[in-house]
Order: structure tokens, then sequence, then C-alpha cells
């Protein structure tokens, strides 16, 4: 499924119009008739219906959807709140269909009037605006979806919640608070961001055909799902052997956090690598070790210093790197002789993300893959702006950071941002508010190791591994815990289920 901006939405609307040879009118009449399906499968016919229209071809789509419920049997009335010679075009055209077969259209002016015309009514369609949203909202409209917000009744939001922008990293200023929202062909950044998928309530998309090769060309960003999994995850070679599964070098867990250095190491072990060696300080190998006695252990005298010839050469047969959980913020030459010296696929988590910042400033002199795998505050860290900020603008921010570093981010939250060197995004939307517990990052990072190992592509490996983790805690919550009692190392076990789903 493909995630949208206004433009690209707007982009792929032309090529369905020029390339695609569907007329515009076609597309408004099936994303009317494709939303008013939805709403007859979901509601019953004594549903008092308003449908509120604006100047747009939002609105467009609203008078479409008037003329299909009324033909079922809904009692509809469509609200104008616009002047007439506003509605222009297609809008027009449909406008002018519903008053060929129905005097249900009521001009309203102001939000008072609306107010008292919608008391009666036991269901609002919103198609006042769409993605032609701009700025702040003017009046009357702005009343007026106040108003709206404030009656005691159903609200469906027509492709978006009327005064939500589609695009990251615009503050939104007041918008329709829908209980419900049919998303015309695809869900747009919104849907995604924190602030902001609050506004769509329930969603579903509908499609009204436009061709799937206009997507190819006109984005970049779509959504991970089961069928994105199964069509990429490796197969499992039956002549595998250890050394052909990956191996992978973990390295953290200073004395004060020996647990995450655990988690990671484990959560490599189960998403199937095939060797893992934990390298840690010498005082932390009993408890490390003993929780994780499949791995094998590289000791190190800290682990800021530079790494010796004697590491260096340890390291040389390792396939992949992460390293970050439970290091330490101290500044740190090891991550910088990881960087410099060791070209392997390099993991970066939690403090070493702060270790990360100072190298920034100069080139990063490392060939092969660096993944950065940030929360919101990390992020706000690496890129010295804000955690709201960057809750507003996950794509934009990560987009930016990921080309200009020329590296992979995983910027995880609620949705997790994957972005690619060249800007490609995967949203991953698996998992619960279990996951927000301690642990459960580390946990990610070591999934994340083996699946770079095993992938040939990197930008899947990383959406693979997310999916992972969050479906592991989604059936984790669905038959033995509960998103109150759920642990990292719950998370770890959980991954022979999803597992067994994917062969
Ligand atoms: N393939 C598809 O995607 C298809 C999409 N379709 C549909 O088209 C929708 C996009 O239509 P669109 O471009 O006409 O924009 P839309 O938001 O309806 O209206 C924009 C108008 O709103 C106004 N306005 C703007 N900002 C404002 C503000 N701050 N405060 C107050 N008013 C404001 C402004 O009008 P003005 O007041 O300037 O006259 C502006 O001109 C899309 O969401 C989907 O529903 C389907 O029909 C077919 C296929
Ligand atoms: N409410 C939530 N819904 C879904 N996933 C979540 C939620 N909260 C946290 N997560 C996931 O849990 C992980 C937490 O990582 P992080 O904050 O680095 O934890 P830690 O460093 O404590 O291990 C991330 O993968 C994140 O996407
Ligand atoms: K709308």
């Amino acid at each position: 499924m493909y995630i949208v901006t206004a433009e690209e939405m707007y982009e792929i609307d032309r090529y369905a119009i020029e390339k695609g040879g569907i007329e515009g009118k076609v597309l408004m009449e099936n994303a009317g008739s494709q939303v008013a399906q939805q709403i007859i499968q979901a509601y019953n016919t004594n549903r008092k219906l308003a449908i509120v229209v604006g100047s747009g071809n939002n609105g467009g789509d609203g008078f479409v959807i008037a003329r299909y419920l009324a033909e079922y049997g809904y009692n509809v009335t469509v609200f104008q709140l616009v002047a007439d010679h506003k509605i222009k075009g297609d809008a027009a055209f449909y406008k002018q269909l519903w008053l060929n077969t129905s005097d249900k259209l009521a001009h309203v002016t102001d939000s008072h009037q609306l107010k008292q015309r919608l008391v009666d009514f036991d269901m609002v369609i919103d198609a006042i605006l769409g993605i032609g949203v701009s700025g702040a909202i003017r009046e009357p409209i702005r009343s007026m979806i106040d108003v709206i917000n404030h009656l005691p009744i159903t609200k469906i939001s027509v492709d978006i919640p009327s005064g939500l922008p589609a695009n990251d990293g615009i503050e939104v200023d007041l918008a329709i608070q829908a209980d419900q929202t049919y998303i015309i062909e695809a869900p747009k950044e919104t849907v995604f961001c924190e602030d902001t998928s609050i506004y769509y309530g329930e969603w579903e998309t509908v499609k009204i055909g436009v061709p799937q090769a206009a997507y190819f060309e006109h984005t970049s960003r779509q959504r991970w799902c089961k069928k994105n999994v199964r069509a990429t995850f490796p197969k499992r070679n039956k002549y595998a052997h250890k050394g052909t599964n990956g191996r992978g070098l973990v390295i953290g867990g200073q004395l004060t956090m020996p647990g995450a250095i655990v988690l990671a190491a484990r959560a490599a072990l189960r998403s199937g690598a095939g060797l893992i060696t934990v390298a840690t300080v010498k005082e932390n190998l009993p408890i490390v070790s003993s929780s994780c006695i499949e791995a094998t252990y590289h000791l190190l005298p800290n682990l800021t210093d530079r790494l010796t010839d004697r590491d260096l050469e340890a390291f040389e047969q390792i396939d992949a790197i992460a390293v970050g959980m439970g290091v330490g913020r101290d500044e740190s030459q090891l991550l910088s002789d990881l960087i410099e010296k060791l070209d392997k696929p390099l993991l970066i988590d939690a403090d070493s993300l702060y270790q990360l910042k100072p190298l920034l400033e100069t080139q990063l002199q490392h060939e092969a893959p660096i993944v950065i795998t940030p929360h919101y505050g990390e992020m706000a860290m690496l890129t010295d702006t804000t955690v709201p900020k960057v809750k507003r603008s996950p794509f934009s921010i990560s987009r930016q950071f990921a080309e200009k570093y020329q590296v992979y981010v995983v910027l995880k939250g609620r949705h997790t941002v994957i972005t690619a060197p060249n800007g490609e995004q995967i949203i991953s939307d698996q998992g619960n508010a279990g996951l927000a517990k301690g642990g459960t990052g580390d946990v990610l990072s070591g999934i994340l190791l083996t699946m770079i190992m095993q992938h040939k592509e990197l930008l899947p490996a990383l959406a693979n591994g997310c999916y992972l983790h969050g479906k592991s805690a989604d059936y984790l919550v669905e038959t033995d815990h509960t998103e109150m009692d759920l642990l990292a190392t719950d998370v770890i076990e959980g991954l022979s289920q999803v597992f067994r789903t994917l062969s």
C-alpha cells in the first residue's frame, strides 16, 4: 500500500487522467460511489444523514455520495457551505445530478445556522475540504468545523478530515475529529503521524481505478504488510550451515546495563542468525554469558577505547555489527574505529547515537551501509530539534537525514518510518503499546542485525525486522500477555509465532 503527499496524489490523479485515459469525472464518480458502498455496509438506512460540502473536489465527492445513498434509501440532505459560484467543474456537474433527482440542498452561510440545522441529524458526512487545504482555516468554515466537532453524532470524513493537511510537518490548525475516514486511493502521510492520526478515527481506503503504474512513477513510500514480508523474506536454505546464516557482532553492555546486550544477542539468534559474538567488558561476562549461552564472547577493556589489532582481526570474520545497546554516552574512539576501520554493515543504536553526533560533522568514512535506529528523542538530538517537531515531521526529517548523511534511518515509534539513503520510505505499523517498555529497542536491534545479514537488499531487510518485532508483540497481547505485562524478553520468545505465519 502506497502512502502519498498531496502533491504526489495530484500527480497520480493526473497520470490516471492523461496516461490512463480515465476522465476526472469518472474518478469522482468512482470515489463517491465507493465511499457510499462503505457507508451502506457499515450503517443502516434508518440514519438521517447530513452531507456537508465545500468548494473543491472533496465537495464533488460529497454530491456523488449523496446521490448513491439517497438511491439506496437513506434520508439525505446536502448542506452547501460555500456560495454557488465557488462550485465548479466536475463538482458542479455532480451537484446538478443531485439536483436533478432531489430538492434536498440547503445553503448554509454561518456556523449558527449550521448548528441549528444539524440538530435533527444523526450522522454527518464531511466533504468540506480535501487534500487541497492550505494555511489556517478561514471563516466561516473554521467555526463550522468547530460546530460539527461539538455535535454528539457520528462523523464520517471523505478522503481526509477537513482542515487536516495531507503532508507531515504542518502544524494542525483545526480539523474535523472523525469517527471514520474513507480515504480515497492511498493514505496520506498524516495518517501515520502521532499528532494527526487521531483525527482520522478508524480509516479505510477505497480504490477508484487509478492504475498502479501511477504509483510506481510518483511515490516512493509504502506501508509494509504481510504480503510484502512474504515476498521478500529469504527462504532458509536446506543446506544452510551456521556460517551461511550470518555471523553477527553485538557490542555493548557497560557495567550498569548488561541486559541490553543480552536482549540484542538473544533476539539476533532467535531471528535466525548463525553465529552471534558479544563484545563486552570482562566484568559482565558471567551474567551475560549465562543469559545467552548460544553466543560467543569477545572481551574489551572498556567500550570507548580504540580497537586493537587483535580486536580488528577477530572482527574480520563478522558479516554485520550492531553497537550502542548499553554502551554509555561518553565520547567513543571505538565507534570511530568501527566506522573507519571495519567495512561492515553497521547498525548504530541507543547510546552510540549520542557518540555518532559529533562524528557527523565530518564525512562518515564507511563504504558498507550504516543503519541508525533512533526513537523520537534520539532523532531530535541528532537533528538539533525538538521531540514535537520530530513527531510532526517523521517522514521529512528522516528523509533529510538519510539523504544528507547517506545512511538508513529507522525512526522508531507507534508507526516506525524506515528510510533509505535515496529517500525511499517504508512505514511499519505493527506493534502495540506493550512495546513501550525498556529493552524492546534492544530486541529490535538484534532482529535487525540478523535481517541485515540475511537479506540482499537493506530496505526490505529493515522493514521485515520491524514487522517481526511488532507482530510478535501483537500476537503476544492477543494470546498469553497484555499491553501491561509484556516484557522485551517476551517479544524475543514470540518471534516463533510470527515465523510460523510466514511459511
Ligand atoms: N485521485 C484523487 O485523489 C481524487 C480526489 N478526489 C477528491 O478531490 C479532493 C481534492 O480536491 P481539490 O483539489 O479541489 O481540493 P479540496 O480540498 O476539495 O478543496 C480546495 C478548496 O478548499 C478551499 N480551501 C483551501 N484551504 C482552505 C482554508 N484554509 N480555509 C478555507 N477554505 C480553504 C479553497 O477554496 P476557495 O475558498 O479558495 O474557493 C480551495 O480551492 C480530494 O481530497 C478528494 O476528496 C476525487 O474527487 C477524485 C479523484
Ligand atoms: N505505543 C507503541 N506502539 C507500537 N510500538 C511501540 C510503541 N512504543 C514503543 N514501540 C516500539 O518499541 C521499541 C522501543 O524502542 P526504544 O525506545 O529504543 O526502547 P529501549 O531503548 O528502551 O529498548 C521501538 O521499536 C518502537 O517502535
Ligand atoms: K473531508
